[in-house]
């Protein structure tokens, strides 16, 4: 039906809905979609045809416009569901993200940028959103999916993400999360809880004091709060609940009638989340009215951007055994989230076995990095000048994110021949420091980038189907 049009048909996008028929064709600029409307084309703008069809660039108002005819291309709540997110900060990896996703049985988001991502891309979160519906209708995904406003600190990052139609939110109150509570003595701690803004909380330390200093027994253990655990757990959490509470009043007056989801993490604070302290987190989430279906705390060991879980897997077992249990005692309402979660293979078997699937995973820049990999092999002098360009950039770059690499462990391109570049992507702190530099590289060699990966996105989208099958194979539905 297309044929007249001679342009190459996307066949996975072909749909037809109340006679109008969509799809995504190629053009002759590599990488290039256009979205052809076949039958009512109101609403959508593009060159019409001689027999009335419309050929039509991917501009957010076309985006707009195929959304409102197809439901399933709006992003959607997911509830308990496993799920997994699928961070692309290239706006082009989705087809791979769907074809890893499909017949797993795990609800994918497939928008997923955190602010401080989008800051560095330049990209808004309508782009995100959008390239993520390109993606997904272009690889004929027609099941519900996600959208992530992922580490929002501040209220003034609510509302771009409301109106692009975002479904989760990901609360980051990591900056009122006090660290210095773990070595402060008591009367430090009392000072630091009564200072706290116990309006926000819709409470008082009295009434907390009367709430928790008790025992709590959970499946497979008690929780016990004496008085220093829980004015630790008060002082080091009661500002960011405070700031949750103050985020989801906001949210909800933006998002009005629109139904959302939230997920608070303290992932990346600089302590780890005592068992107790959860606890504390999720009873003061439920007591504030936090729809929230997920929580992401700060696992024991270190979970860094790119590599797997660094320390010891069966102390990390014993802590998520314990978490879930926290979980089980809320009668298992929300998620455990694994923020940093990509390449952490070791971790998903445990995380799954003991949350009887009650797990979100966080994925963002494996996918950058498997796009790395692919110019390593298909434009070996580009990949090269990426390469010594990030060593130049990753003390700075590093500053925001949890890393350990050092730069005298990466050689420079010249030591290396175009035959051991690509092995750079399966080494830990090479990949560290072509992980946090993304936005530098970006911004220098942005456009040079997205024309080499448009002109092998096939090839992408297979090294990152690849890749994740990888990473879902763990967490896929039994029967
Ligand atoms: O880089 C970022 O800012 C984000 O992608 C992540 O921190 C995200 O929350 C994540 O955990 C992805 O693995």
């Amino acid at each position: 039906m297309l044929q007249h049009l001679n342009l190459p048909t996307i066949d996975e996008s072909v749909v037809t809905v109340d006679g109008t028929t969509y799809a995504l064709v190629t053009t002759s600029v590599p990488g290039e979609r256009k979205l052809v409307v076949v039958g009512d084309g109101a609403g959508f703008v593009g060159e019409k045809q001689a027999d009335g069809t419309l050929l039509c660039s991917l501009t957010p108002e076309n985006a707009r416009a195929l959304r409102q005819r197809l439901a399933w291309l709006r992003p959607t709540v997911l509830g308990l569901q496993t799920t997994a997110g699928f961070g692309d900060r290239l706006g082009i990896a989705t087809p791979g993200h769907v074809q890893a996703t499909r017949g797993t049985g795990v609800a994918p988001l497939y928008a997923q940028q955190s602010v401080r991502e989008n800051t560095r891309t330049g990209r808004t979160p309508q782009n995100v959103v959008d390239d993520a519906m390109w993606g997904a209708f272009e690889a004929g995904w027609r099941e519900a999916w996600g959208a992530d406003a992922d580490h929002m600190k501040t209220l003034e990052d609510i509302e771009p993400f409301v109106s692009a139609g975002y479904s989760f939110y990901t609360i980051d109150p990591g900056d009122y999360v006090d660290d210095a509570t773990e070595t402060d003595d008591d009367a430090t701690l009392r000072q630091k809880a009564e200072a706290l803004p116990w309006h926000d909380l819709q409470s008082s330390l009295q009434d907390a004091q009367a709430r928790y200093l008790k025992r709590f027994d959970l499946d497979q253990f008690a929780i016990t709060f004496d008085e220093h655990t829980l004015l630790k757990a008060i002082a080091k959490y009661g500002g960011a609940m405070a700031h949750v509470a103050r985020m989801t009043q906001r949210l909800r007056e933006v998002a009005g009638s629109l139904p959302f989801e939230m997920e608070m993490s303290v992932d990346e604070t600089g302590t780890t989340t005592a068992l107790a302290e959860h606890f504390y987190i999720a009873s003061e989430l439920k007591r504030l009215n936090v729809p929230f279906v997920s929580l992401a705390p700060r696992f024991v060991g270190r979970f860094e951007k790119g590599v797997g879980y660094i320390g010891d897997v069966q102390e990390l077992e014993q802590n998520i055994a314990g978490h879930a249990s926290i979980m089980r005692y809320f009668g298992n309402s929300y998620k455990l989230s694994l923020h940093t979660g990509s390449d952490k293979f070791e971790v998903y078997p445990i995380a799954m076995r003991y949350t009887g699937g009650l797990v979100h995973l966080k994925t963002a820049g494996t996918s950058y990095l498997e796009a790395l990999r692919l110019i390593a092999s298909v434009d070996i002098p580009f990949f090269r000048e990426i390469l010594d360009f990030t060593r130049g950039r990753y003390e700075t770059d590093r500053k925001t994110y949890h890393v350990s690499a050092t730069l005298d462990k990466v050689p420079s391109s010249a030591d290396l021949t175009d035959a051991q570049l690509p092995d750079l992507l399966n080494q830990f702190d090479a990949r560290q420091v072509l992980h946090v530099t993304f936005g530098s590289v970006l911004d220098t060699y942005g456009s040079r980038l997205q024309r080499v990966l448009h002109e092998h996105l096939t090839e992408y989208h297979a090294y990152i189907k690849r890749h994740f099958d990888k990473h879902l194979a763990p967490f896929r539905r039994k029967g």
